[in-house]
């Protein structure tokens, strides 16, 4: 039968990208997505802006729902300070069997630890299972009817402290309106929309940065 797209986006990387070269894994991701087949991936354009919001904070916790092929994960990996852990949440175990290999091609698995399940299953069991007190960062990039709850469910498990980040991905397209009018209009967020487009076409998108107050 015919593969996966997660399963095509594998093979470029092994056929395109230089073994333990995380820019080198993020450029062939971005040249097939562009050039050859769509995927969900965050992509270059909103990837900057992820760059740029994640080495402004430098974080040494980062929390990501949703992992899909992992390209987010590495570019978020690939400038994290020493020391620093990433997990990734994904549900599809197809997905987290192909992102696994994608972080390990990008010599990024030291610092991921990519959890399958779903998110509301692990994030009220984060703190006794990986030892972690409160997060630095949450990049929320899984099913859009999720993030709103999901966002609640951490407030509600303490791994939010002051300060921390909060950025999601999609709050145009497909959208996350429940979620966006709950940062926008709570007094416990300081939010910012930072306008950009749909991963690799020129639909409208955006990136919403939410820091939470306490
Ligand atoms: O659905 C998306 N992501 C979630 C994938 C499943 C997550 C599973 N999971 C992981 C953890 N817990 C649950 C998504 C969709 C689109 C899109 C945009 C336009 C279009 F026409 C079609 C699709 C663009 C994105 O950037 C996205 O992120
Ligand atoms: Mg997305």
């Amino acid at each position: 039968t015919r593969s996966s797209r997660p399963q095509r986006l594998l093979s470029v990387v092994k056929k395109r990208a230089a073994h333990g070269d995380p820019q080198s894994v993020i450029s062939a991701i971005d040249y097939f997505c562009r050039h050859n087949e769509w995927a969900m991936n965050v992509g270059d354009e909103k990837g900057c802006i992820l760059d740029s919001v994640v080495s402004e904070l430098n974080p040494e916790r980062v929390l990501e729902l949703g992992t899909y092929c992992g390209y987010s994960t590495i570019r978020i990996a690939r400038i994290l300070p020493p020391g620093a852990r990433l997990i990734t949440l994904e549900f599809n175990p197809d997905y987290a069997a192909i992102a696994r290999q994608v972080i390990a091609w990008a010599g990024l698995e030291d610092k991921v630890q990519l959890v399958e399940g779903a998110s509301e299953d692990w994030i009220p069991r984060i703190k006794e299972h990986f030892g972690i007190e409160t997060f630095d960062f949450v990049f929320l990039d899984h099913w859009k009817d999720r993030y709103l709850p999901d966002t609640k469910l951490m407030e509600e498990c303490g791994l939010l402290r002051k300060g921390t980040v909060l950025l999601a991905d999609n709050v145009i397209c497909p959208g996350v309106p429940d979620y966006l009018q709950y940062v926008r209009s709570s007094p416990s967020y300081e939010s910012y929309y930072f306008k950009s487009h749909l991963e690799y076409t020129q639909a409208e998108d955006g990136l919403e940065k939410s820091v939470f107050l306490g």
